[in-house]
């Protein structure tokens, strides 16, 4: 892999992202808004966000609609982020985002999208592939919108083999169990949806690294576990590192996720060890989390947080 080739993200499902601050989040109550922010958002856009702010070759595609989808593009465009959205009947979404300053907890309220038809689905396809030549690495990464069967993720990802092409998925649910049918290059399930895909609760390290490589045996190379603010978990087929964050404030935790899957695709393209893999992943997702918003980590801050992620190998039974 070339750290020169293109890398193109898939967001089917974006979303306008209104961020709002309150002081102390009253369930069942009158909430007052301290202050709020609006940003264009889905996972695949914001992994695009950051990779352009690493100056990597990269192209946003996927579907938008409406006047909100617009908007998403209208944004996407002031940040000189190349974009290509699909238009669809309806609206996109918008999705809010509540930060109590009291307890620096973010809660996600998202809208399922508009309906996407079997015949956007099939345009969507055409507009996939021509996006795929030239391309090094396709991540695939959030919801479906309604109406979009589960195994649609796991169509674009033997596309993409077709092309040559290797995947980064981050998928949850059924969209995640069926795309790992279609063997991505790696995947990065938090530790919610790999405790789903197992239909176990994984309580120890040792436990979330024996389901992790689990996976391996299936054709994919690495898996990224994120746990939040206890930190990663890499596995590949050589060893199993965690990395711990440092302490941060923590002002928004929307894309710290997604700043994750940008430096896995990024240590990807530029065939970084997995140690360097988890560092700059664990260094994207804490800087991203201490930042207000969807507004994502950049390059320089992560050279600069780096060296105080901490790493130990998991010793496995
Ligand atoms: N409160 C926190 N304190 C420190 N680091 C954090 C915190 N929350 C997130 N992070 C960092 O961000 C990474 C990714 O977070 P998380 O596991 O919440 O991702 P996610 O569930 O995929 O998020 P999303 O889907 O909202 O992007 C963590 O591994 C950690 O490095
Ligand atoms: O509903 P999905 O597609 O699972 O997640 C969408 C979303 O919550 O993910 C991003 C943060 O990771 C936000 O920009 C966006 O609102």
């Amino acid at each position: 892999m070339s750290g020169r080739g293109k890398i193109v993200t898939v967001t089917l499902n974006p979303a306008i992202d209104k961020t709002v601050t309150v002081e102390s989040f009253q369930y069942g109550g009158l909430n007052r808004i301290k202050s709020g922010r609006t940003d264009a958002g889905g996972k695949g856009i914001n992994v695009a966000k950051v990779l352009a702010s690493f100056r990597m070759n990269v192209s946003a595609i996927g579907i938008a609609a409406g006047y909100q989808g617009q908007l998403v593009r209208d944004m996407l465009k002031d940040q000189s982020i190349p974009c290509y959205l699909l238009e669809a009947a309806g609206d996109t979404r918008v999705n809010l985002k509540v930060v109590d300053e009291s307890t620096q907890q973010t809660t996600e309220i998202n809208e399922p999208g508009f309906y996407a038809d079997g015949e956007l689905l099939e345009q969507f396809k055409e507009h996939f592939i021509t996006n795929m030549a030239g391309a090094s690495l396709l991540v695939l990464a959030g919801s479906l919108p309604p109406g979009t069967p589960p195994g649609y993720y796991g169509t674009l990802i033997n596309l993409a083999r077709k092309h040559g092409v290797d995947t980064l998925l981050d998928a949850d649910g059924e969209a995640l169990a069926l795309g790992i049918e279609a063997a991505p290059l790696v995947i990065k399930p938090n530790i919610h949806e790999l405790e789903v895909l197992m239909g176990q609760r994984l309580e120890s390290l040792q436990q979330i690294t024996r389901a992790a490589r689990s996976l391996l045996s299936r054709g994919i190379r690495y898996v990224l576990v994120s746990m939040g603010e206890n930190g990663s978990v890499l596995v590949s087929q050589e060893k199993a590192v965690r990395a711990s964050p440092f302490p941060i404030t923590p002002l928004s935790t929307v894309g710290a996720g997604d700043s994750m899957v940008a430096a896995l695709a990024y240590s990807i393209m530029m065939e970084k060890t997995a140690e360097e893999m988890a560092r700059w992943t664990s260094a994207a997702g804490t800087v991203t989390a201490s930042k207000p918003g969807t507004e994502v980590c950049t390059m320089s801050e992560i050279e600069e947080a780096i060296h105080k992620v901490e790493l130990t190998e998991i010793m496995e039974r």
